[in-house]
């Protein structure tokens, strides 16, 4: 449309007036992928871009960088190409998009498609899967904290 690959899309970094826990994840969470217009749902979204790798190389980068689980075994985005596969973030309770590999002539791709009609303003989060992720723990710990006696005002 505007000529952008992603239209409809934007980057943005998470401050802290829109943290997913109040004061504690706004730093962990520090970019996303937010719509600028409707999407509806079934829609695509936008492809998880990158390098394909071999398996084994894809077990070592993924020891080394930890790329979101979706991603192994075909598709490495840890080279910056500017495109907003690589900032969309986890949500593995309520997302409101799925990732599905979609075979091109042989080739993997990584696609993200609407699970929900989603409206401008809302942040673009899939299900990153069973991995094994740091900040849902992150989570689970403030809310034990907050519930807690040792909380204290
Ligand atoms: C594919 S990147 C997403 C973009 C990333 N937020 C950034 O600013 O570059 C995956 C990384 O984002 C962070 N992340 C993703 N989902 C998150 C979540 N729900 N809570 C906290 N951090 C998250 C983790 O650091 C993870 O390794």
């Amino acid at each position: 449309q505007d000529g952008r690959l992603e239209p409809g899309l934007s980057e943005k970094g998470r401050t802290a007036e829109r943290p997913s826990v109040p004061g504690v994840l706004a730093l962990a969470l520090c970019r996303g992928v937010f719509a600028e217009s409707d999407i509806f749902k079934g829609d695509f979204i936008l492809e998880y871009r990158g390098d394909l790798i071999d398996p084994e190389e894809t077990f070592r980068s993924f020891i080394i960088a930890k790329p979101p689980i979706t991603a192994l075994n075909v598709i490495d985005a840890a080279r910056d190409d500017g495109t907003l596969g690589r900032l969309v973030n986890d949500d593995h309770i309520n997302p409101n998009c799925k990732m599905k590999r979609i075979m091109v002539e042989g080739k993997p791709h990584l696609c993200l498609f609407a699970l929900k009609d989603i409206t401008p303003g809302d942040e673009i989060r899939y299900n990153y899967g069973d991995a094994d992720c740091p900040w849902r723990n992150q989570v689970r710990i403030v809310k034990d904290i907050l519930k807690s006696d040792i909380y204290i005002n």
